[in-house]
């Protein structure tokens, strides 16, 4: 489905290749989110389906392209003192073509999922990565305080579908 352009929403793409237990995040390097590791995403433009925007910025930011990208999580983020929320889209690729390249925005490294570097992640990522690790579908509202660090409210369910 196509969304109008006034809500904001966000994907991310998170390449999880369970055989090998390694997951490829992204070093923010500038804008929202910068200095910390995550996966792949950016903002859904408008006339663009939400499915779409996860490949384009898969690509753009990690110059790899997946066969298939698998919703799994529903994420709000609020900060206090900022009225507009998230709301973030988790897609999990289960494998990929090319080769992971630096761009203007992310630099890839992969992780061994036993050594996710969550001390240099949004503080959200530790409570919900679990649930993306094991392979389960969630849905979660995190709220911050105007750190963007401190979180004072958190909701986290598992769900069946999304
Ligand atoms: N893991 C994670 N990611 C995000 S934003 C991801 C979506 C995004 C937004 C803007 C530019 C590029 C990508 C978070 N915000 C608050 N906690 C968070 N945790």
């Amino acid at each position: 489905e196509v969304r109008i352009a006034s809500k904001k929403i966000f994907t991310l793409v998170l390449l999880h290749i369970e055989a090998q237990k390694k997951i490829l995040l992204g070093f923010k390097k500038r804008g929202f989110g910068a200095d910390r590791y995550n996966g792949f995403g950016g903002k859904v433009e408008a006339g663009e389906t939400i499915e779409a925007a996860a490949y384009r910025e898969l690509e753009e930011e990690a110059g790899i392209t997946t066969d298939v990208l698998e919703k799994v999580g529903l994420l709000w983020f609020t900060f206090r003192g900022d009225t507009k929320g998230l709301e973030v889209h988790v897609f999990r690729a289960a494998s990929y073509n090319g080769v992971p390249m630096e761009s203007e925005e992310m630099k890839p490294q992969w992780f061994p999922t036993s050594e996710i570097p969550f001390s240099q992640m949004w503080a959200d990522d530790h409570h919900w990565f679990p649930l993306f690790l094991s392979g389960k579908k969630f849905v979660g509202k995190f709220h911050f305080l105007e750190d963007q660090v401190t979180i004072t409210g958190k909701v986290l369910d598992v769900v069946d579908e999304l």
